[in-house]
């Protein structure tokens, strides 16, 4: 947390760090025509952080700082570890949440186990004192966590767009 300036995790941080967690167990069966249709849109967690369980299937991919779209190829043992956006609004941007999006398989069911690990709903989420106590500008205003969550699920996934909610 040095990068944010956070020295300590007391009841108040790590309740907006890591205060509530979510388990999803996705599963995407064999799709024959992969490139007509959608495994999960593009869009970024709502999470502070997001670890990613995958199989040996591949599918997931990550926008990259050129635009283009990064295959995360499984590796065996490994865990993916993707930043959401509750930890871009807290750091006032200096973590940015990852687009991402899944592509199904044309001859293999593929598993996914991503846990969320969050604000609680009822935390007010905004950036963080530390990072703003050297005069830096606030970039996002403090949000009711339950809020921005219903924000994303409210709508289809478009991409890094949900972030939009909390920007002043
Ligand atoms: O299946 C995956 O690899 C990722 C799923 C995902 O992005 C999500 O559940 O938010
Ligand atoms: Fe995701």
């Amino acid at each position: 947390m040095k990068r944010i300036h956070v020295k300590e995790i007391d009841e108040t941080k790590e309740s907006l760090l890591m205060g509530s967690k979510r388990i999803n167990l996705n599963y995407y069966p064999i799709c024959p025509n992969p490139e007509l249709t959608v495994g999960v849109g593009r869009h970024s967690d709502v999470s502070t952080l997001t670890i990613l369980l995958q199989d040996d299937i591949g599918g997931l991919y990550v926008r990259g700082n050129n635009g283009s779209w990064v295959h995360v190829p499984p590796v065996s043992g490994s865990l993916v570890i993707n930043v959401g956006d509750a930890l871009q609004i807290m750091s006032n941007g200096r973590y940015k949440s990852i687009e991402h999006r899944v592509i199904a398989s044309g001859s293999k069911n593929r598993i996914s186990v991503p846990i969320f690990v969050n604000p609680r709903p009822c935390d007010m989420i905004g950036p963080f004192s530390e990072v703003l106590a050297g005069g830096e500008k606030a970039l996002y205003k403090q949000v009711l966590y339950s809020d921005y969550v219903k924000h994303f699920f409210r709508k289809a996934h478009d991409g890094k767009n949900t972030i939009e909610f909390a920007k002043i």
